[in-house]
């Protein structure tokens, strides 16, 4: 069984992620899981704190001459900033921390500190931030590194910022996506000058960004229950990314509104007899189950909660209505948002194959994964 955690504060010394489920054998490039973490930290619209952090994975186990061992991975990300914080984070029995009890709206401050009986804000905020995705990325970048082995490999774009929306269709530049400053594959531009106005009037921004998975081979997820459907899956491990507050696979809300007719995707067997889609708006998934076309994933992200011109609140303790608290924020996160959502999709569909194929090493794994390949084709097929 696969299986993964995280830990850590956001001021805190560091963060760590457990992986425990991993089979022996599997290459991991610790260049490639740093590549990742930058690419998280990046995209316009980021604030100061992106500038203090250089996040850097840690392998503290697991992983021996760059190959996993089949024991738990585990990985530190350390908090640059915790120099910063340490006289506010470390509290000394007996001590008095500067508490936080102004609370801000659309964040976990005020949900948080009534559910747990906390009256300092901060014991919630600190696991709350997303700074926790740093954790999932480097999980993320080890699942997609074995996915890779298989031909199978995971992009994001972003799909809209505020209003501006970019309707580019595949097949997309990802080159020329990394390189946009907010990783968009159309209107750049329009989107930087609306993160700025939004910066300007002490607001921020939301919207959409895109996962997609291509190579995934028919067959991960299951129909027959409800917690094993591939699309349910997901749309739990995307819902769970801070800020996200709508998933949608293939063309999901679009579809709503058409007939049928215009909406699923008919079958036409190629030339080898591999029977394909001719469109792709299921996004990958029918019956809970990948049909092997590209899993595509659309997530709609809220604007951020903290504002430098802050909405109307109250004093958790006192119940005085004030404004808001600010300390400083992100503007606009969906770029970043969108590899946080890549780790999940990565996460989720490794999850899946080893469920479809497992074994204990990459050997094994292979083996599985290519009788069953070889199983499905024309002639093969329903051969006893
Ligand atoms: C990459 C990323 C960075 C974020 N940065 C901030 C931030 O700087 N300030 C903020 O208030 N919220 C930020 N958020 C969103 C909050 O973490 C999130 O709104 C909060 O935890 C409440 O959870 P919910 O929005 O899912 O309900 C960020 C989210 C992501 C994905
Ligand atoms: C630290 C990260 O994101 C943080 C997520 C976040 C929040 O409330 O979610 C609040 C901000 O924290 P700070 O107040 O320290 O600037 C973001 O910077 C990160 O993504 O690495």
């Amino acid at each position: 069984m696969f299986r993964w955690l995280t830990a850590g504060e956001s001021h805190g010394q560091a963060l760590v992620a457990l992986i425990d489920g991993m089979p022996a054998g599997f290459k991991i490039n610790i260049d490639e899981i740093n590549k990742e973490l930058r690419r998280r930290q990046g995209g316009y619209g980021r604030g100061g704190r992106q500038k203090i952090e250089r996040d850097t994975a840690h392998v503290l186990s697991g992983i021996r001459n760059g190959t996993t061992l089949g024991s738990p991975i585990s990985i530190m990300i350390r908090n640059l900033d915790w120099e910063n914080w340490q006289n506010v984070m470390r509290v000394e029995p007996g001590e008095e921390p500067k508490k936080v009890t102004r609370l801000r709206p659309g964040h976990a401050d005020m949900a948080g500190s009534l559910k747990y009986g906390h009256d300092d804000v901060r014991n919630v905020l600190e696991r709350a931030s997303a700074r926790e995705t740093a954790a999932r990325v480097a999980v993320g970048a080890i699942a997609k590194q074995c996915l890779q082995e298989f031909g199978i490999s995971i992009h994001s774009l972003t799909r809209s910022i505020g209003p501006i929306r970019s309707d580019a269709t595949p097949p997309y530049d990802w080159q020329q996506i990394e390189e946009s400053p907010v990783r968009a594959p159309s209107h750049s531009e329009e989107m930087v000058k609306a993160i700025d106005e939004a910066r300007e009037n002490g607001d921020t921004l939301g919207g959409i960004f895109e996962v997609i998975a291509e190579g995934v081979p028919v067959g991960l997820g299951s129909h027959t229950q409800w917690d094993r459907k591939l699309d349910g899956r997901i749309a739990q491990a995307f819902m769970s990314i801070q800020a996200v507050k709508g998933v949608g696979i293939g063309a999901a809300w679009e579809a709503a509104s058409l007939p049928g007719s215009q909406v699923h995707d008919v079958i036409i067997p190629d030339e080898e007899g591999n029977l394909k889609h001719a469109t792709n708006r299921a996004g990958g998934v029918e019956g809970g189950i990948s049909n092997g076309e590209p899993i595509v994933v659309q997530a709609a992200l809220k604007p951020i909660s903290t504002l430098l011109k802050p909405l109307d609140s109250a004093d958790l303790i006192t119940r005085e209505p004030m404004k808001a608290r600010y300390e400083r924020s992100d503007i606009c996160v969906v770029p970043a948002a969108g590899v946080v959502g890549e780790a999940m999709l990565a996460i989720v569909l490794w999850d899946a194959f080893l469920e479809k194929f497992g074994g204990d090493s990459l050997r094994e794994i292979r083996r599985n994964y290519e009788g069953y390949i070889e199983s499905l084709k024309l002639g093969n097929f329903a051969q006893s």
